[in-house]
Parts: structure tokens; sequence; C-alpha cells
């Protein structure tokens, strides 16, 4: 069994994978499991386009850093986040300090492919929102890539796949995972 000494934090594009990962790492290491969108979702009783369509988009981020802030200074466990958190320097600075940082790298067909037909994602409800993913992929990669560690997933990487991807990765950090006795 694995001993997490560092939360780790999945970050990535709409659609990489970060829920769905997450949740297979976290049962496959022992250890809890948190989605910082979930969180806001629970503590505002409403649902994430609910948030964005009465309180607008800074109140949803001002959310995800308290959120963030919060889940980082708890107990080591795996921490999904929403797509656009790793965007904020303050952000990316207090999961760089007390986590360490997955990118879910995927290319815009494996994202578009996981996304199309869910209505959840506010940002793509444009009148073209594969253009807008695509839009937002090149503005995010370069940033997502300060991330410390990356996995790739493709179409044909299955969700427990890609979480032991994810968990070999971690063992190249002793810092982070850890045997336990
Ligand atoms: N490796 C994968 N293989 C197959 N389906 C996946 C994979 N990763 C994610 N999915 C599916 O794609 C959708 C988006 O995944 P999700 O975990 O919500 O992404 P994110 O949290 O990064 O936006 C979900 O329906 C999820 O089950
Ligand atoms: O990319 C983004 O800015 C967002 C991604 C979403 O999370 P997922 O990446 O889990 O879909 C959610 O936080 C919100 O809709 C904004
Ligand atoms: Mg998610």
């Amino acid at each position: 069994m694995a001993l997490l000494k560092k939360t780790v934090v999945m970050v990535g594009m709409m659609g990489a994978g970060k829920t769905a990962v997450g949740t297979a790492l976290a049962r496959a290491l022992g250890v809890p499991f948190v989605d910082s969108d979930e969180e806001i979702e629970r503590a505002a009783n409403r649902s994430i386009a609910e948030i964005f369509e009465r309180d607008g988009e800074p109140f949803f981020r001002e959310k995800e850093s308290q959120v963030l802030s919060r889940l980082l200074r708890g107990k080591p466990c795996v921490l999904s986040t929403g797509g656009g958190a790793f965007m904020a320097e303050p952000n990316r600075r207090m999961i760089h300090e007390q986590g360490v940082s997955v990118w879910l790298k995927a290319d815009l067909e494996v994202l578009w492919q996981r996304v199309r037909h869910k209505s959840t994602r506010p940002l793509l409800r444009t009148p073209r929102p594969r253009e807008t993913l695509q839009t937002l992929l090149a503005a995010r990669e370069p940033v997502y890539a300060l991330a410390d560690l990356v996995v790739e997933s493709a179409l044909d990487c299955s969700v427990e796949q890609m979480a032991a991807r994810v968990q070999q990765a971690l063992a190249t950090r002793p810092d982070v995972l850890g045997d336990r006795e």
C-alpha cells in the first residue's frame, strides 16, 4: 500500500479526465478524493452552470481559489481541479508549494469527444463550442506545461489505464509517494 505525502493535484483542460482519473487514482492509492468543482457546488448548493449564470465567472474563480486553499491545507489526498484553476498564478503557487501537480494532457479531438454531448460546462455554451475549446486549449497549454508531471491521454486509454499511468509518474517522486511500513 502506498503512502501519500503530498496532495496530488490534477490539472488540465475540460474533458481531460481530471475528475474521472482522479477518482480512480484515489481508489487505487487508498486515499480520499476531492474535486474542487464539487466542493464549490456543495457549498453554494448550485451547479457550476448556475453559479456562472447568476454570479458570473469572477465570483466562481474567487470561490475556486478559496476552496483550493482550504483543500491544500488538509491531509494529502487526490484533488481534481476545474480546467481554469491552474491559470491563476496564486493558485499555481499554492499548488506548487503544498502539492504536486499532474497535467492530464490530451489533444483537441480527445477533449472534444468527451465534452461534446455534455451541457454542464458554461464556457462551452457558445455558437461554435469546438472552436471555443480549441482557442482555450491553445491559450492554456503553455500554462499547463508548468505542472510538475505530465501524463498523456489518448482516445483508446481507459480511465483505469490513465490512473495507472499517473501512479507510475508519481512513483518517480519519493517526496510524494512512499512505501507504507
Ligand atoms: N481515459 C478515459 N477514457 C474514457 N473516458 C474518459 C477518460 N477520461 C475521462 N473520460 C470521460 O470523459 C468525460 C469527461 O471526463 P472528466 O473526468 O469529467 O474530465 P474533466 O474533469 O477533466 O473535465 C467523462 O464522461 C469521463 O467519464
Ligand atoms: O476550464 C474551465 O475554466 C472550467 C472547467 C470546469 O471543470 P472541468 O475541467 O472539470 O470540466 C469547471 O471548473 C468550469 O466549468 C470552468
Ligand atoms: Mg472535472
